[in-house]
């Protein structure tokens, strides 16, 4: 895994930026923006959230880089089941989007959505309840949302839908760990993302016994190898989730839940279905609640399409350029650049903040 990275003239050269209008708006934008870049082993992505700072972006790049210039490891599955994701909509909206998740028995719903009420969860959460029957699961995702207190009330508020499990109900490690505490007797175990995705150490969460499940996305864990490795020494369940990629992120995320030896959960990996346009033509969307695992091909003419203008391009590559140079500080520091928890431990850059 020691190998020179690709240039940064090569990686410019083979670049295109995207902008994916998105059905719905999700996570405060109404377009979702990515790099993509052509590597030898395929088409990869580097889409770190806009407001993400250079230090934070550097694991997306080395994931990015990771998933186009060197082979995956061996899969071990060849479909993931997935689950709807539905973002903080209206009542009357929910339906419609739980349409574009054909066959998905699980239900992944936003809360404490900022501008939002309890009463308001109450009812998306009841929407999609009726929208899927008994059987089917509702996890929640707070985004870290809510103080330990306002956790505890909305949990209990929300309990009667029967809940699978609340992601990052509170936004440190301390309050999760209080959270899970106070509702482990109602039987609802508590997942950590952001506690996993912006710390310097990704495994403090699942030492601290902070958390029953692990939300693992691919690009901020700084590629495949890195997130295997981080799955296997926090010895939880986890689920492998998107960051609102495109079909080609998506795609990294598809091969690092194969490899996963037990997947429990149906994973975060459908959100394809929440944009409106993307870069291949045959898109990861879900099919009978799983995806493939499989890599899409770009589709020259989709990615003309939907270039970014001159503006947001030009800022793309000057990002990427800057990212790359924070990349190879880590190299030279810890004499790789794939592994975020010892590059950011050496070089103290990550953030803690909250998303
Ligand atoms: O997990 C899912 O169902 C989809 C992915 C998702 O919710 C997400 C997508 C982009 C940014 C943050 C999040 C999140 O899980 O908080
Ligand atoms: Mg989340």
């Amino acid at each position: 895994m020691l190998r020179p990275l690709p240039t940064l003239a090569e990686l410019l050269e083979r670049a295109s930026v995207v902008s994916l209008p998105l059905h719905t708006r999700f996570r405060g934008v109404d377009a979702r923006e990515a790099l993509i870049l052509r590597g030898p082993e395929g088409a990869t992505e580097f889409s770190p959230f806009v407001e993400y700072s250079d230090e934070e972006a550097a694991a997306w790049l080395a994931a990015a880089i990771d998933f186009g210039w060197v082979a995956p490891p061996e899969p071990l599955r060849d479909r993931i089941p997935v689950n709807a994701t539905l973002p903080a909509v209206a009542v009357d909206a929910v339906a419609g989007v739980l349409d574009r998740y054909p066959g998905c028995r699980t239900i992944k719903i936003k809360v404490a959505e900022r501008g939002q009420s309890l009463d308001d969860d109450i009812a998306r959460v009841r929407a999609a309840r009726e929208h899927l029957g008994t059987d089917g699961r509702i996890r929640l995702d707070a985004n870290g949302g809510w103080n330990v207190d306002e956790a505890e009330h909305a949990i209990h508020a929300l309990a009667e839908f029967d809940l699978e499990y609340v992601e990052q109900p509170c936004a440190s490690v301390d309050d999760l760990w209080e959270i899970r505490q106070r509702v482990k007797y109602m039987g609802i175990p508590v997942a950590a993302d952001e506690s996993v995705r912006k710390v310097d150490d990704p495994l403090e969460v699942a030492r601290r016994g902070a958390a029953d499940v692990l939300v693992i996305k691919a690009q901020p864990l700084g590629g495949i190898r890195s997130a295997l490795d981080i799955v296997e020494r926090a010895g939880l369940p986890v689920v492998v989730s998107s960051a609102l990629d495109t079909s080609i992120g998506i795609a990294m995320g598809a091969h690092l839940a194969a490899c996963i030896p037990e997947l429990e959960y149906d994973c975060g990996l459908a959100t394809a279905a929440l944009l409106a346009a993307d870069v291949t033509a045959e898109p990861l969307l879900p099919v009978d609640g799983s995806i493939p695992v499989v890599r899409p091909a770009l589709d020259e003419s989709l990615v003309q399409q939907s270039l970014a203008s001159d503006e947001r391009d030009v800022w793309w590559r000057e990002r990427l350029e800057r990212v790359y140079r924070v990349l190879e500080g880590w190299s030279e520091s810890t004499g790789r650049h794939a592994a975020p928890s010892e590059a950011a431990t050496a070089t103290a850059t990550a953030t803690a903040t909250a998303e």
